[in-house]
């Protein structure tokens, strides 16, 4: 229900907080959340947060949702393309993460969305895994415009739902160490309002 979804999104965003500010990323938390015996994530009391992250919480340029995948492969002493034995469908695990999960990055580096995929059996085509994303806010067009992250969702047959509420402060949080200029502005404000920012 909307209230879990916000429950766990004040804890991601929580851990945002954690993230030391930079100007080239976002300040993201995430949370890894097992509904387990629930076939959706309805109000089971049997929910336990398996993992937690936050961007830059491991060395190197890490995100929050890398971090939590990779703390929750080393609990395990497995490898990441391993987690499906973790994440079994009964597990039923949902992924909290307060900006929605980035299709692409700047850096090169390889993105989250392809890295919740993996963690299904098959590379990504198989059962178990993270059953469903839930994220705060759509990701500003400050470094890509363009990240297609949901619709890899949709073809992988992730679930993913954005719930409303907490968009404001998720967005202040991510961008606190941002250096305010014109053109930073005119692209993330495109980007909320859902358009494509002239080149
Ligand atoms: N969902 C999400 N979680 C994070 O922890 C994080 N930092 C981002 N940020 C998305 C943004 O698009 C990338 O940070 C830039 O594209 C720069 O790429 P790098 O981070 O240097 O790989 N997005
Ligand atoms: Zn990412």
């Amino acid at each position: 229900t909307k209230e879990t979804h916000l429950k766990y999104l004040s804890e991601a965003l929580a851990l945002a907080r954690l993230s030391p500010p930079q100007p080239t990323n976002f300040r993201v938390g995430c949370v890894i959340v097992s509904f387990a015996d629930t076939d959706s994530d309805s109000d089971s009391d049997s929910r336990t947060t398996l993992s937690t992250g936050y961007t830059l919480e491991l060395p190197g340029n890490t995100h929050a949702e890398q971090c939590a995948l990779t703390k929750l492969a080393q609990q395990h002493q497995i490898a990441e393309d391993q987690l499906y034995q973790v994440l079994t469908p009964q597990v039923n695990a949902v992924l909290y993460t307060t900006l929605e999960p980035c299709g692409k990055r700047l850096s090169g580096n390889l993105p989250c969305v392809e890295r919740i995929i993996a963690t299904r059996r098959i590379g990504g085509t198989g059962g178990g895994g993270v059953r469903k994303v839930v994220f705060g806010a759509k990701e500003p067009g400050t470094f890509v415009t363009d990240s297609k992250s949901l619709q890899r969702l949709n073809q992988a047959g992730v679930e993913w739902e954005f719930v409303q509420g907490l968009d404001e402060e998720i967005l202040r949080v991510a961008m606190e160490g941002h250096v305010r200029t014109e053109k930073v502005d005119k692209a993330e404000e495109a980007t909320r309002l859902g358009q494509q920012p002239d080149e």
